[in-house]
């Protein structure tokens, strides 16, 4: 089998050594020789592994005109040009393998029934949950059930900046920073931390659980960029621990509700115990019960475990998958939950019961009022809702934002019982 990689990163570098390493042991268990013949990069002044010697192209050409290169592993991120490259090696017959959640969340549907039309593969299983097996089960080991809810932590960068600053008080920036370094975060970090790369993982595990298919952007999405220490000291006080969700279900109407945001989650919570790079998915499918996927969301080897599985798969018979509705989501205001709001006001005689009676005219009931001491000029208030109508909510966060007796509105933070 020859191989043309496209990208030599965190991922493509894990690839090409993986199958160095295990090379003897994937021969056997597929029956032939993986080669990685041509390596795909654009800075001719990076130092690469000598493992890419004399294979590196800056041309897609080279790889994709090539009649020799049957599997073309795409593992270079972005949309652009990520897409075209995809899109001719399946016109072109060759199977393709990639990690690229953004290119399969925007474009999926019209890829895989490329591939489809063209009997070749398009395996995408490192796209959501890194080296976690996800898409593989979702698309046959569970493939019998009517799967009603899928819940998760989908993001290893930010669930990595919750748990440094919770379990070593350490600040936002200097953790994202190290989550760089350590090969996490995707080339805009921004994707990660403000929920993007978690939406567009969302989004591919509702085409395949549910053959519902929704454009990430249209996924109410809301990232952990505004968190503080003192939103996770406070979550601590209360018995919770906060963790950027990823949810999706569908409703009695066969409606989809799907939003990323940050979560209190309890400490009883099975999501509770997933720290740092780790990610974990739980489906509920109506003949099995939950069933929870765990392991290292991101990173050089996990991730090329998953690739190169893939690759190896090639080698399987065609799953066709027949392609899946379009659909609109429910909106977000039609939706409930319990909201923690930490907020700075003025700190003046009859400001508390201007905040509440905003939340009372939108028929919003309160858990908790806490003034949690004085800022000089201000205070700090932080109130816990009663489950509530999350339009309501965002209204009543737009008015209270507007009363000249508040600054700011620092933070907004679901809060779930299960
Ligand atoms: N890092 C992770 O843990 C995970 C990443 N992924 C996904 O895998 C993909 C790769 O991620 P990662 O390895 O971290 O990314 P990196 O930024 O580390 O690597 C990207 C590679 O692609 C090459 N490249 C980028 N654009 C072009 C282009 N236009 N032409 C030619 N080469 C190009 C780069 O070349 P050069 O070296 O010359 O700069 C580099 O070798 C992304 O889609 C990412 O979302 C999925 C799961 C986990
Ligand atoms: N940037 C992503 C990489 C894996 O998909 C993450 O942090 O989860
Ligand atoms: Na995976």
């Amino acid at each position: 089998m020859k191989i043309g990689l496209m990208g030599l990163g965190t991922v493509g570098t894990g690839v090409v050594h993986l199958i160095d390493q295990n090379g003897r042991n994937i021969e056997k268990k597929i029956g032939e020789k993986i080669e990685i013949k041509k390596i795909l990069v654009k800075d001719p002044n990076k130092k690469r592994t000598p493992l890419a010697e004399g294979k590196i192209t800056f041309n897609a050409e080279d790889i994709l005109e090539d009649e020799e290169i049957d599997v073309v592993v795409e593992v270079m991120g972005k949309e652009h040009p990520a897409l075209e490259y995809i899109t001719k090696a399946l016109q072109k017959g060759k199977h393709v393998v990639t990690a690229n959640k953004e290119v399969i969340a925007k474009h999926g549907k019209e890829l895989i029934k490329l591939a489809t039309e063209k009997k070749v593969h398009l395996l995408y299983e490192a796209s959501v949950g890194g080296g976690i097996p996800i898409i593989r089960p979702l698309k046959q080991c569970l493939a019998a059930n009517k799967i009603y809810e899928i819940k998760g932590i989908l993001n290893g960068t930010t669930n990595y900046i919750l748990t440094e600053m919770k379990e070593k008080g350490l600040d936002f920036d200097d953790v994202l920073k190290d989550a760089q370094q350590k090969g996490y975060a995707e080339a805009d970090p921004t994707d990660d931390i403000e929920g993007f790369d978690a939406a567009r993982k969302l989004a591919i595990l509702c085409m395949l659980a549910f053959n519902k298919f929704v454009l990430p952007e249209k996924i109410y999405t809301k990232g952990i960029s505004f968190i503080s220490k003192s939103d996770i000291q406070y979550a601590e006080e209360m018995g919770y621990t906060i963790k950027l969700l990823a949810y999706a279900r569908i409703d009695e109407k066969e409606r989809l509700e799907a939003w990323v945001h940050p979560v209190m989650i309890r400490k009883t919570n099975p999501l509770n115990g997933v720290n740092g790079v780790f990610n974990a998915i739980l489906v509920d499918g109506n003949a099995v019960g939950e069933v929870m996927f765990y392991g290292q969301g991101a990173g050089m080897m996990p991730t090329a475990s998953a690739v190169v599985a893939d690759i190896m798969d090639v080698k399987n018979h065609i799953v066709i998958q027949n392609g899946c509705e379009e659909v609109d989501l429910i909106p977000i205001e039609d939706t409930f939950s319990k909201y923690y709001i930490r907020l700075i006001a003025f700190d003046r005689p009859g400001v508390m019961s201007k905040i509440t009676g905003v939340l009372g005219n939108k028929g919003i009931s309160l858990l908790s009022v806490v003034q949690k001491g004085s800022l000089g000029e201000t205070a700090e208030i932080v109130l816990v809702t009663h489950i509530a109508n999350t339009g309501k909510v965002l209204e009543a966060l737009k008015e209270i934002e507007e009363l000249k007796e508040v600054e700011k509105i620092e933070s907004v933070i679901k809060v779930r019982e299960d």
